[in-house]
């Protein structure tokens, strides 16, 4: 076993070929055992093991700066920079991070977590090194999903302009999450699986270099013809037009090659592009075969690939799909658009049932915004199918694009709310306070799955602009769903239970979390009023007329950052009443990132408890407190 032996990157440079690849085997095994226990990005992972051990064998991390675009497919990389020992507590609260984190360790030198930043970050770095005179290598490793991303192109443009030593390293796996889409991903599979191609290349290559100097004018004539064939038959170049030196394809599972490509772009005095190609879930049978699945995987028993899920309600998501189906039955103007997260967003129903009506863009949510505001321009009606977190890319264009157009546009905002074991990069907790100012956008999240029906349908039947409906990473709470669906009118909130004292103003998954704090309330005799405050903008402004003198006392309960939320609208809106007794009390997330774990640790770890929220309940209701507040607003 050489795995034991590799506590750091240096211990790798003793071994021979024969040795890495034995290597390789084993942390592949490593990785099987580990994640069918913890879950995790297993897929990546696989597929990145041979290229892992070929750059930390080639070059010297950290003072080499290693750069993995998303950072999901870091385990390999962590396995060697000393922490394999951490892997059982992968993604768990306080444990080992799934993504790169530069507390983690000095060879984490960039995180990420949402795509297509690594090759900004690269330039960033090699321009700091010119600038201060070093010599460090800069590498990227961006996969072709991530390379569909915007920002990539526009760090392509400007690295290829500036010509600095660097290199972007290509994991051309034809995957995204779902199989990779677009005009890149087209070209990339030109190069990779073209065998006459890269043939005729080689002989093309060959034969042009015996083309003798002759003459200047046939010389000149010999140098266009090269050149145009150059042109036809050298693969990258697309990436050698934009001022790269293309490297490639070169297998990814060949270590040898690896390492002697890695060399030879070591040579190149400028950027280098290395078109590496490799299998995601390599040497896992169940990965290889499906490796959207197995992209991001729950624990699994490793001889049947069975994912080992728990039996729990349907997912939002799912009631979100099957939704979507139905109303895309009764209307052909819906499109489903998603930023390469078909499955993720619970689209495939859809995509089988209109397969001309859903539309991947591949990860730009930028475009995916813009596009769907011309959609509703031309009378369509499209659904921006998006995650909370990775919405936050597009947010000029849905200022600029959509809401300034008062485009009809929905917004289906999955994952709102904490995700659980992917972090503070992915946690769905801005979108309110980021959306709810902005002209023209109706907001609303439902209580229970039952509610999310009604307010697809709510959303389809409003014509007047954009609208936006949120919904957790959860199982629903297991509810019956009404056949009959009907809209909720635009900013009506819902009186759940009658209480005199404290009301408690929650949405979505907060609105459980009010209700068992009353159950323990009324234990001691104390009678909360649940409000279900479903719309973020419009507020129910006449309800909360009506709180503000019936009640001494509210608490905004909600699980996204306290400040610019619901919370914050509605103390705006009592300050701008003048109602300056009315007693508000914020109860959110604070001001910081909230790091992996489970949803209810990282609720806990905020006081987003029942045991929290009784506690602020007493508080309020406090006679002397309340007497106290009567002239202040608290939160
Ligand atoms: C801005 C953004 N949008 C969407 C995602 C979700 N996401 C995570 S990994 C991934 C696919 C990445 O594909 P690729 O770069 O090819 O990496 P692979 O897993 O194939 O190695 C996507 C879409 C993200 N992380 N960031
Ligand atoms: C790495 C990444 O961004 C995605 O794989 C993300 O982890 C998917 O999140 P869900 O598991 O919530 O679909
Ligand atoms: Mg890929």
């Amino acid at each position: 076993m050489l795995l034991p032996t590799i506590q750091q990157p240096e211990h790798l440079k003793t071994l021979s070929v024969e040795e890495l690849v034995e290597l390789a085997a084993e942390i592949r095994q490593f990785l099987i055992e580990k994640l069918s226990v913890t879950g995790g990005h297993l897929a990546s992972n696989l597929g990145v093991v041979e290229l892992t051990l070929a750059l930390h064998y080639c070059f010297d991390s950290p003072s080499d700066k290693m750069i993995f675009d998303v950072g999901h497919q870091a385990y390999v990389h962590k396995i060697l920079t000393g922490r394999k020992d951490q892997f059982d507590t992968l993604r768990k609260y306080k444990g080992l991070c799934g993504f790169v984190k530069r507390t983690e360790s000095e060879h984490d030198v960039w995180e990420a977590g949402h795509s297509s930043t690594s090759l900004s970050a690269a330039m960033g770095m090699a321009l700091a090194r010119d600038l201060k005179g070093g010599s460090n290598r800069v590498v990227a490793v961006i996969g072709d999903g991530a390379l569909t991303g915007g920002m990539a192109f526009e760090a392509l443009n400007h690295i290829g302009h500036e010509k600095k030593k660097l290199m972007v390293i290509l994991n051309d796996n034809e995957m995204s999450i779902a199989p990779n889409v677009g005009a890149m991903h087209n070209y990339l599979s030109k190069i990779r699986s073209d065998r006459h191609y890269l043939r005729a290349k080689d002989e093309v290559e060959s034969l042009l270099k015996r083309i003798p100097a002759i003459g200047d004018r046939l010389a000149k004539t010999a140098q266009n013809v090269k050149d145009s064939l150059k042109y036809m038959m050298v693969p990258g170049i697309l990436f050698e037009e934009l001022g790269f030196t293309y490297l490639g394809p070169v297998d990814g599972h060949d270590l040898g090659k690896l390492m002697d490509t890695l060399r030879q772009a070591d040579n190149v005095d400028g950027p280098v592009f290395i078109h590496v190609i490799t299998t995601k879930g390599k040497g896992y049978h169940p990965a290889e075969n499906d490796s959207h699945k197995w992209h991001g995987i729950s624990p699994y028993k490793i001889e049947s690939g069975q994912v080992l899920k728990s039996v729990g309600n349907p997912q939002y998501t799912d009631v979100f799909g099957a939704t979507l189906v139905e109303l895309g039955k009764q209307d052909d103007r819906i499109v489903a658009v998603t930023p390469a997260m078909p499955g993720g967003s619970g689209l495939i129903p859809f995509s089988k049932e209109f397969p001309d009506r859903m539309i991947d863009v591949g990860i730009a949510e930028q475009h995916a915004a813009t596009m769907c505001a011309a959609l509703a321009m031309e009378g369509m009606k499209p659904v921006f199918a998006v995650y909370s977190t990775f919405m936050q890319r597009a947010y000029d264009q849905i200022v600029h694009d959509i809401c300034r157009h008062n485009a009809n546009v929905m917004f289906a905002i999955d994952r709102a709310g904490f995700v659980g074991a992917d972090g503070e990069t992915h946690q769905g907790v801005y979108d309110i306070a980021f959306m709810r100012h902005i002209p023209n956008l109706v907001m609303m999240m439902p209580k229970d799955e039952n509610e999310l029906r009604h307010m697809m349908y709510t959303a389809l039947e409003y014509n007047d602009g954009p609208i936006a409906y949120r919904y957790p990473r959860l199982s629903g709470l297991g509810v019956s769903l009404d056949e009959e669906l009907r809209t909720i009118p635009i900013g009506s909130w819902e009186k759940l239970s009658s209480g005199e004292g404290c009301a408690i103003l929650a949405a979505g998954p907060m609105v459980q979390l009010a209700e068992t704090a009353a159950d323990m309330l009324k234990r001691e005799g104390v009678q909360v009023q649940i409000v279900n405050a479903r719309f973020m903008k419009p507020l129910d402004t006449g309800m909360l007329d009506q709180l503000a003198t019936s009640h001494t006392a509210m608490i905004v309960l909600e699980e996204a950052s306290q400040a610019g939320s619901l919370g914050s609208a509605v103390l705006e809106y009592f300050a701008e009443q003048g109602a300056y007794d009315a007693v508000v009390s914020l109860m959110g997330i604070e001001d910081r990132f909230i790091e992996h774990g489970s949803v209810e640790q990282q609720r806990a770890e905020v006081g987003l408890t029942a045991e929290a929220v009784c506690a602020r309940v007493r508080e309020l209701t406090a006679p002397a407190v309340g007497a106290r507040n009567k002239r202040s607003v608290s939160s």
